[in-house]
């Protein structure tokens, strides 16, 4: 691999379900930041939310995204919030590619609406709260390398093959030797 690959885009979308599956089928490694902050602060994202703060939690978001995209290459999953910060798109660009995952809306909503592990979600309305969030990221993350679409109909292991169909296409070098 030439750079590591970086999955961007909304909560809920399968970034830390679809990376994982992604790094399997290529065999590298897989990271999650989200999972990184959890266990370098020894709590859980709500648990920082709400001790620290969200400004907190960028700052730590940004340290973490630059120590792991330093690290061994392979498949990162970002937080939703990661690609938004232009710090941390620079740092991802620098390091590799950027493929952003996007659904619609009822389809995020089915797969965040179970867990109340989104402290941004933690509102009088969260799926319109969920709308606002989409309506004012969506000009960023199109901004990423690649786009992938997936959708209520597309399991886990169906989107990472078209992940990965579309670097081969797009970007045939990232996978050299893969
Ligand atoms: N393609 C898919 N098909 C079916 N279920 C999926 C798919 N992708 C993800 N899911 C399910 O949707 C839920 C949310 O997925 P996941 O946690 O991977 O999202 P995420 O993008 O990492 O969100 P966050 O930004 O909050 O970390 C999980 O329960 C996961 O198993
Ligand atoms: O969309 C966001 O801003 C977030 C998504 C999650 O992955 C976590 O990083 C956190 O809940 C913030
Ligand atoms: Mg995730």
């Amino acid at each position: 691999m030439q750079g590591q690959i970086a999955l961007v885009g909304m909560m809920g979308v399968g970034k830390t379900a679809v990376g994982q599956e992604i790094a399997r089928q290529l065999g590298v490694v897989f990271t999650d930041i989200d999972t990184e902050i959890e266990r370098a602060a020894a709590m859980s994202i709500p648990e920082i939310f709400a001790r620290d703060g969200e400004a907190f939690f960028r700052n730590r978001e940004s340290v973490v995204l630059q120590r792991i995209l330093e690290g061994p290459r392979g498949v990162v999953s970002t937080g939703g919030g990661a690609w938004i910060q232009s710090q941390n798109r620079t740092l991802i660009r620098a390091s590799g590619i950027a493929i952003w995952l996007d659904a619609d809306i009822e389809t995020l909503w089915a797969r965040v609406r179970q867990r109340p592990t989104r402290p941004l979600l933690l509102t009088a309305n969260p799926k319109e709260t969920l709308q606002t969030l989409i309506a004012s990221r969506r000009p960023v993350y199109s901004s990423a390398d690649i786009c992938v679409t997936t959708d209520s109909h597309s399991d886990i292991e169906t989107t990472a093959r078209r992940v990965i169909a579309a670097i081969r296409r797009d970007r045939p070098e990232m996978l050299e030797g893969k």
